[in-house]
């Protein structure tokens, strides 16, 4: 077992399974630069030959993670400002999505903004019966800018997709089951370690091959180039007062 403890999350590898886990459950997991920075390890660590599958998931059992932390990104004004973060978290969420194994997220909670994006980066969503998740970046005024609503568009039937992005709600597990958000739905631990031991019936070249082939598809259909544009376009939106207005009122809200 490799262990590597941080601040802010932790990496572990334990029979060919690297795990991330965001350690800030105080703040619903929030994304702060040593989150993403986190990130950026794992990215590396996961290229090593032992590795056979990747997980993403979080401390606690309240939240998954709630996007980026508003009290650290908030300081972020203008267009130009607002891109660097999102251009870094989405160029890490790239790496991560193609990644040469299974990455699977486990939605241990609440997952809302870019936590929704890091779970849709994944290949696989184990979601816990009791989590509510959703893009609700649109309350910010903002749309999704980490790649994550690319990402959506890809993985669900489009008109799924789309009212998911512009609704801006949180669903419960049975609903992002049915849309097909939810590869599955877990209980308890055993769920979860069923998930992985069928995973593990199959020889991991396997899964690497099945991965090239998507990858492969991600590459020719230019995907990297329309996150870009979704991170542009976000930004734009993220200097305009709405915003600000719509993250003063959260902060204020949570500080009475
Ligand atoms: C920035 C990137 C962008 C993207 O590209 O996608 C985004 O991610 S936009 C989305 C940003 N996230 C949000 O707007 C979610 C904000 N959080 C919530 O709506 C709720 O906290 C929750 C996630 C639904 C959980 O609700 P609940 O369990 O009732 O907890 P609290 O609301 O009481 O939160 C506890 C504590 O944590 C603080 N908190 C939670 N999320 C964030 C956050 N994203 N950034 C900063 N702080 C956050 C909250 O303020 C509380 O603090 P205290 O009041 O000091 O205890």
């Amino acid at each position: 077992m490799k262990r590597g403890i941080f601040v802010s999350y932790t990496i572990d590898l334990t029979d060919g399974i690297m795990t991330f886990t965001i350690d800030r459950p105080h703040i619903r997991n929030a994304v702060n630069n040593e989150v993403t920075a986190g990130l950026e390890e794992l990215v590396v660590k996961a290229q090593q030959a032992s590795v056979q599958m990747v997980v993403i998931t979080a401390s606690g059992k309240q939240a998954f993670c709630s996007g980026g932390d508003l009290s650290v990104f908030h300081t972020l004004r203008t267009e130009e400002q607002s891109y660097r973060m999102l251009k870094r978290m989405s160029d890490v969420l790239y790496s991560i999505k193609t990644l040469p194994v299974p990455v699977v997220a486990v939605v241990n909670g609440t997952a809302v903004g870019g936590g929704c994006e890091i779970a849709t980066a994944c290949d696989y969503r184990l979601v816990w019966s009791h989590a509510k998740c959703g893009f609700i970046q649109g309350t910010l005024a903002i749309t999704s800018g980490w790649g994550g609503g690319t990402y959506l568009l890809e993985t669900l039937q489009h008109d799924q997709a789309l009212k998911m992005l512009s609704e801006a709600n949180v669903y419960t597990a049975s609903e992002l089951k049915e849309c097909g958000w939810a590869s599955v739905i877990v209980d308890d631990e055993q769920d979860v370690e069923v998930f992985f031991s069928q995973m593990k019936k199959i020889h991991p070249d396997v899964h690497r091959a099945y991965k090239e082939i998507a990858i492969r598809k991600w590459q020719k259909t230019d995907l990297a180039e329309r996150v870009e544009q979704e991170v542009r376009r976000c930004a734009v939106l993220w200097e305009r007062d709405a915003h600000h207005e719509a993250v003063d009122r959260f902060l204020n809200k949570t500080k009475k």
